[in-house]
């Protein structure tokens, strides 16, 4: 059987960057830099105000106390926006807004708490420090300095800054646009009636919501049956609107494979068994001219969620433009003893928690859709051990 790692590492080589595109802010959520952004000014482009109050001269105010307030003239008005010239001359002060320009001459704001709020003339109770409240032109960013680096996923916050450099659009990858389609005579969509031997289908849910945690655009197709022309006329139908594809279930030995069926004979999609439980049987490989991915995994359900943890995500990260490899693991203490075959790697369901311990659920079969859900980590256990005492140190896969 192929190992774990070997199969990663496979997906690994044969998955590429999306290309990169100029992308709207609007849309580009979750896409992620090619490019560095600079900025072209400086940030904040003026020195402005950061409080509503008044632009003084602080020597003006130095003796204001509250008993003996400092009384000086209003000159004008500053607001945020104002583009007008402004000046403070000595005994002068002006009112100003939060982000109006700081006039020439004032090298101080009061607040208008400090004061009694006058328009005319305005009584000063404290002193301010020369640059009280003065927000200065450059002190976020210098005219020319990267904001963002390429291989940054924009986020809410990275929106901020591209607009606030004044960037309607980015060089960047977009979200990898992931076809998610379930195989199975038996299921049935959720909000129907089952009839007899049929189960709701469940797969395509998880894989959907995967890929968008996992950064990607997902699409879910309807479940198809168990007949391989209508299996493969679907695929043709998806494949252009595709980055890749993922399908679950009719890949292992029964009588009614139809993604096994479909694809064998393409000869790029390869159907091999994985040293791993659960999940064990496996298909990957490209598709048409523009050779998408797509990653077959096995129907039961958690065999192919724990399919997408291995596999799918990482090669949705190097589509990105992302760091890739195994999943991040961190360690635990098994709060309980756990068992698993010889020679495969198990990714036992388990629950982690704050201080470190992981504990198996009880429910360990890779049809125990419930036991999963109870679950948020898997427990890693390697392929030479098939027995692990209460208290043993694992790696522990964080989902
Ligand atoms: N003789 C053998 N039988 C099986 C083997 C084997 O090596 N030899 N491997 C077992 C393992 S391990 C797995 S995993 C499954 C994988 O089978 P398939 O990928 O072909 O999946 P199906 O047979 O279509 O379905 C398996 C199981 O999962 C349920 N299922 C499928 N799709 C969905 C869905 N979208 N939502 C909810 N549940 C789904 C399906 O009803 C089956 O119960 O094969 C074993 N057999
Ligand atoms: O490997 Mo299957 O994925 O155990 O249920």
């Amino acid at each position: 059987m192929k190992s774990v790692d070997a199969h990663l590492a496979e997906i690994l080589a044969t998955v590429r960057p999306i290309d990169p595109v100029g992308i709207g802010l609007d849309s580009a959520l979750g896409a992620v830099l090619a490019e560095d952004v600079r900025s072209p000014v400086a940030l904040p482009p003026f020195d402005n105000s950061a409080m509503d109050g008044y632009a003084v001269r602080a020597g003006d105010v130095a003796a204001a106390t509250e008993a003996d307030p400092v009384v000086l003239p209003v000159t004008v008005d500053v607001a945020a926006g104002d583009t007008a010239p402004r000046a403070v001359g000595p005994g002068h002060v002006t009112r100003i807004m939060t982000g109006a320009p700081v006039p020439a001459g004032a090298d101080a704001v009061v607040p208008v708490e400090w004061t009694d709020g006058g328009t005319d003339r305005v009584a000063i109770r404290r002193p301010a420090r020369v640059g009280n409240a003065i927000r200065r032109s450059g002190e976020d960013v210098r005219a020319g300095d990267v904001v963002l680096g390429a291989g940054t996923t924009i986020g809410p916050a990275q929106l901020g800054i591209l607009a606030g450099v004044g960037r309607h659009a980015v060089l960047a990858r977009s979200r990898p646009r992931v076809v998610v389609l379930s195989t199975g005579a038996e299921l049935v969509e959720p909000g129907s009636p089952l009839g007899p031997g049929q189960i709701w289908e469940s797969n395509s849910f998880t894989l959907v919501a995967a890929v968008r945690q996992a950064g990607g655009e997902a699409t879910r197709r309807r479940a198809v049956g168990d007949d391989p022309a209508e299996f493969l006329e679907t695929l043709e139908g998806l494949l252009g609107a595709a980055d890749a594809v993922i399908t679950s279930g009719g890949i292992s030995m029964g009588a009614y494979e139809p993604v096994k069926e479909a694809l064998s004979p393409l000869e790029t999609v390869r159907f091999e068994k994985i040293a791993m439980q659960p999940g064990m049987p496996q298909g990957f490989g490209v598709l048409g001219e523009r050779q998408v991915p797509i990653f077959t995994l096995p129907g039961n359900p958690v065999s192919s969620y724990v399919s997408f943890v291995l596999f799918v995500k990482p090669a949705l990260a190097k589509m990105r433009g992302l760091p890739d490899g195994p999943p991040a693991t961190v360690t635990a203490a098994l709060t309980a003893g756990a068992r698993s075959p010889a020679g495969r790697r198990s990714f036992l369901r388990g629950v982690l928690d704050a201080k470190g311990s992981v504990t198996p659920v009880h429910r360990q079969g890779s049809h125990q859709l419930a036991a999963l859900a109870g679950a948020n980590a898997l427990i890693v256990v390697p392929e030479d051990v098939t027995e692990l005492p209460e208290g043993a140190t694992v790696e522990v896969i964080p989902l």
